[in-house]
């Protein structure tokens, strides 16, 4: 997925009120409209509310609102713009490709919700790369999975064979690399040393690749010790809970999680690591990527069931490679406009929520993470429905 037009912005720019006018500015400004605070009035100056906007100044609205409140986005407006509609000329594959990287001998669950979740909200196909204790046990989960039993943790591998094993690894998965649209690296991974080093040269070449990598969980250990495996990679999302956010802000900032300013710190934290999209996840979740800053907090659920964080970074997954097909195919720039990574955090948080909330109508306290990966497709189906 190219970008075949990389100057159409700066040609664009220089059309003037034509390119105001025009149906690709409108969808453009509608985006950052998504993004944007609401109500408008409470950013005076801002373009994307004013009646004859130009593209440099709705450009700023992600700028003015990095400092500040933190203003909800139209995550509905988000989902309905970058889900791809359902086309029968599509071949396999078209819908997004998307690759777990984890699940180790402790965790199977984590690795099998995040790719199942993606599966269901409409990715085409999901692998899994774990070990092989944990293949067997994540196939039997599904046989909608393909599953890559190739990670070693180091009581399997003796120090001779390290060097040897490490490489293997590294060419079985760069083998299908390029395929994907789109990895999440760390769910049920677990700490073991000699994995980690093996998920960081994975990493690497996935950056190498241009490869969007949505790191969580195990991931976020990792690189809260590794901070170069994603400084300044603009393909890069970290998602969070409460106690991985601690550990990175007392890392990288050397602090204490400040929650009277929240959207400023999470706005410096992202700069820090070179303007990586980071969403905090909590009550609300809080996205920026060091200039935009905007949240989500519909509603969930109140069951706290281990798994949904899971949930969250496979589906925030498929939506960041459809944003980013979104934003290439209609030539939107996505380093001066509109952040993909973002797009895809906001529609992923939305559609989670609203399927924990309709999970816990149906099953109240006895909901788990199962039941809510059951309810993803009928949740974007209310925002955005597939036809016929
Ligand atoms: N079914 C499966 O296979 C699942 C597997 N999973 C996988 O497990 C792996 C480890 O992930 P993780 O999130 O459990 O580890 P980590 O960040 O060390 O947190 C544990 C520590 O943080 C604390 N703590 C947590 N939340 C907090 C909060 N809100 N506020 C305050 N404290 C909080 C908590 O404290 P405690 O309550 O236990 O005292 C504890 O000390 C990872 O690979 C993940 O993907 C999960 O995805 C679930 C489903
Ligand atoms: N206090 C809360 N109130 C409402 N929703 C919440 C709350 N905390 C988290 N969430 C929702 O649950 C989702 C998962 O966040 P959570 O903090 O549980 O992740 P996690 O700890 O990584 O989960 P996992 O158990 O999968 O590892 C978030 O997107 C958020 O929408
Ligand atoms: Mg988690």
């Amino acid at each position: 997925m190219r970008n075949h037009c990389p100057h159409a912005w700066h040609q664009q720019q220089h059309r003037g009120r034509m390119w105001a006018a025009s149906p690709a500015f409108r969808r453009r400004l509608f985006l950052l409209r998504s993004l944007s605070p609401s109500p408008c009035a409470a950013l005076p100056g801002n373009a994307a509310c004013s009646s004859s906007p130009s593209p440099s100044t709705s450009i700023r609205v992600n700028a003015m609102s990095a400092s500040g409140p933190v203003y909800e986005a139209d995550a509905e407006a988000v989902v309905r713009r970058i889900t791809p509609p359902l086309d029968r000329a599509r071949h396999k594959g078209q819908a997004g490709k998307i690759a777990v990287i984890g699940g180790c001998r402790e965790y199977t669950g984590a690795p099998y919700f995040a790719a199942i979740s993606a599966l269901k909200v409409g990715a085409d196909l999901s692998h899994v790369f774990c070990t092989r204790d944990a293949a067997t046990v994540i196939k039997s989960y599904s046989p909608e999975l393909i599953v890559h039993p190739i990670l070693e943790e180091s009581y399997s591998v003796s120090d001779g064979e390290r060097e040897s094993v490490s490489s293997r690894i590294l060419t079985e998965v760069a083998k299908w690399m390029e395929r994907f649209d789109c990895i999440v690296v760390g769910p049920g991974l677990g700490r073991d040393s000699f994995l980690l080093d093996c998920v960081s040269n994975i990493m690497r070449h996935a950056r190498q690749a241009n490869i969007p990598t949505v790191v969580d969980g195990d991931g976020l250990f990792l690189i809260t010790n590794n901070l170069s495996l994603v400084e300044g990679n603009l393909l890069a999302i970290l998602t969070p809970n409460v106690y991985e956010y601690k550990r990175l802000v007392q890392k990288v900032l050397n602090c204490e999680v400040n929650e009277e300013n929240a959207s400023e710190q999470l706005t410096a934290l992202c700069q820090k690591i070179g303007g990586i999209t980071i969403m905090r996840k909590g009550k609300a979740d809080i996205i920026s990527d060091g200039k935009t800053v905007t949240q989500v907090s519909t509603f969930g659920s109140p069951r706290r069931c281990g798994g949904q964080g899971d949930i969250l970074s496979g589906s925030v997954a498929v939506f960041a490679s459809w944003a980013r097909h979104f934003l290439l195919t209609n030539e939107y720039p996505t380093e001066k406009s509109v952040n993909p990574m973002m797009l895809g955090c906001i529609a992923g948080s939305l559609l989670l929520r609203k399927a924990a909330s309709h999970a816990f109508e149906k099953n109240k306290r006895s909901t788990v993470t199962t039941d809510i990966i059951e309810l993803l497709g009928k949740s974007l189906e209310d925002i955005c429905p597939a036809g016929h």
